[in-house]
């Protein structure tokens, strides 16, 4: 048996939800069961409901009327306060000897960039609860409409696997809004990419001001990109929530999550090791 998590994390508007319903979907297709954790205290209603819901101990809405938080400043007091009402969430996840948690964070990245709630609570859970994590991070295909900005997410993809130190997976979503505007052929570069791809950039017309002003410009951007292959992170895997076929786009992804986090439904539970008896001191 397995306990398993999955940490869904992005900026906003990633597809993190959407990605979630879209497991959910394709394991019950698979005959497996999955639970969705809702850490998001400004969530709204989704397609599956929240096993778990944070909005159940504290919601954004009451503490932004209460304390006269901004949405920011809310977010990190309910966090904070999440953190230090663990024993709730202990509650709420019980202590089943099989378990396949869905954890929809919310999207906005300081959480994971610089505010320590988040990894202090993925450690609770991994080392208080046992659970196998790992973490997905989504960013959107359509924002790398450029080999520049690719980068940058890639860097900020990169800042998430380093603050959270968990076992990491990069997903582009919403691969099916990329045909307009660069062929298929084209962001498959962007999957496995090198620092050789700066080097055939098209300069944009808008663009081109910047650079021609500022010969610094690419020179910085191949850095980056030699920076970002040379930590070897950079693959990406694609997802498209809209396709007919959803599950066919989150197969490749769960199997890789299974792979990362030993998911194993036929494991036996194992028996609890007998404590050994202390030596007697007759002896
Ligand atoms: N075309 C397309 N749209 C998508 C896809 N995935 C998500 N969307 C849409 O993108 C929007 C945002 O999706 P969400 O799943 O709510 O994104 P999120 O990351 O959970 O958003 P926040 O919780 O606000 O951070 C919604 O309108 C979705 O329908 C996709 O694969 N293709």
């Amino acid at each position: 048996m397995s306990k398993v998590g999955v940490m869904v994390m992005g900026p906003a508007g990633a597809g993190k939800t959407t990605f979630c319903n879209s497991v959910m979907s394709y394991m019950e297709s698979q005959g497996r069961t999955g639970n969705l954790v809702n850490l998001d205290p400004a969530a709204t209603a989704q397609e599956y409901a929240f096993t778990i819901d944070i909005r159940d101990l504290i919601s954004l809405d009451d503490v932004e009327e209460e304390l006269k938080l901004g949405p920011n400043g809310g977010l990190i007091y309910c966090f904070e306060f999440l953190l230090k009402n663990l024993d709730w969430l202990d509650e709420q996840i019980g202590d089943y000897p099989d378990d396949y948690l869905i954890f929809d964070c919310p999207g906005q990245i300081e959480l994971y960039s610089h505010i320590p709630a988040m990894p202090m609570l993925v450690k609770h859970i991994q080392q208080q609860l046992s659970f196998n994590l790992c973490c997905t991070y989504l960013i959107e295909a359509p924002f790398m409409v450029d080999r520049a900005k690719f980068f940058s997410g890639a860097l900020e993809a990169m800042s998430t696997m380093i603050f959270m130190e968990l076992p990491h997976l990069n997903i582009l979503s919403k691969m099916d809004l990329v045909k307009d505007t660069m062929s298929r052929r084209e962001i498959r570069k962007f999957l496995c990419p090198n620092p050789q791809l700066m080097e055939d950039d098209e300069v944009k017309d808008d663009q081109k001001d910047l650079i021609l002003s500022n010969p610094k410009y690419r020179k910085l951007s191949k850095a980056i990109a030699q920076l970002v292959d040379d930590f070897g992170m950079v693959q990406f895997l694609p997802l498209d929530c809209s396709a007919k076929d959803q599950n066919a786009s989150v197969r490749t992804i769960v199997t890789c999550i299974d792979n990362i986090t030993q998911w194993d439904e036929n494991q036996e539970p194992k028996e609890p090791e007998e404590p050994e008896e202390p030596e007697s001191d007759d002896d």
